[in-house]
């Protein structure tokens, strides 16, 4: 299977590309930071591949993240079981209304659990927002609107959107760098949340993949 792994910076690609360095591996792109920047990476991939009739068959978002206190811990592996789109609606005084219920499209992309089925970690939602949570006031309402919620990103609908309008299957992969709503960017721990992207793709079955 060709399969294509969208991170967002090159440092979390590296860290992917290194659990396959010894056998073969899938094609790893660093897309840019945030869903707009994911979106059109995916899709450029995506197209240059069909272009050279070597299309993809799967696309998994993968990279750092922070976790809802309580629900995931430093380091920890999140494999999403849906992508949503946090911000996607309409915010009232009162509440935020997601776009599903607006009726002219979804902030909900469900995820291929077939294709994280050789991974090992905590399954649950994964928000995406083109803005970090920046405090914890809103990492609790935010909690609170999602209890499902593992944690948050800022990728994983862009990339998500981009597959689903080729009907290609996709999953979104995040360890644990931080807590949401976390403000001491200084004390989050890139490095743990890197090994741990290297480790859970080492058990990951090897991609014959034709890139
Ligand atoms: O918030 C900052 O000031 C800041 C400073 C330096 C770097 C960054 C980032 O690169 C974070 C965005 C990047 O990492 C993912 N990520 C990691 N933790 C979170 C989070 O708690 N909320 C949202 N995104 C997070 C994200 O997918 C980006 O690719 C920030």
């Amino acid at each position: 299977m060709s399969l294509l792994i969208v991170t967002a910076v090159e440092a979390e690609a590296q860290a992917v590309r290194t659990a396959f360095a010894s056998r073969p591996g899938p094609t790893v792109i660093a897309g840019g930071v945030g869903p707009t920047a994911a979106a059109a990476a995916t899709a450029r991939a995506i197209a240059l591949a069909e272009a050279a009739q070597r299309p993809f068959r799967a696309v998994i978002n993968a990279g750092v993240a922070g976790a809802f206190a309580g629900r995931a811990h430093i380091g920890d592996v999140m494999i999403a079981t849906a992508c949503v789109a946090a911000e996607l609606g309409v915010t009232l005084p009162d509440r935020h209304q997601p776009l599903d219920e607006l009726g002219f499209g979804t902030n909900r992309l469900t995820c291929s659990g077939e294709l994280t089925k050789a991974l090992e970690g905590r399954r649950g939602q994964f928000l995406t927002l083109a803005a970090i949570t920046g405090s914890p006031e809103l990492a609790a309402s935010l909690a609170d609107r999602y209890p499902d919620a593992l944690g948050e990103a800022m990728e994983g609908f862009g990339v998500a959107q981009a597959a689903d309008a080729v009907g290609l299957p996709f999953a979104e992969v995040r360890t644990v760098s931080n807590l949401v709503g976390d403000r001491d960017v200084a004390g989050w721990d890139w490095e743990a949340a890197f090994a741990s992207l290297t480790k859970a793709f080492q058990t990951y079955p090897e991609v014959a993949d034709a890139h």
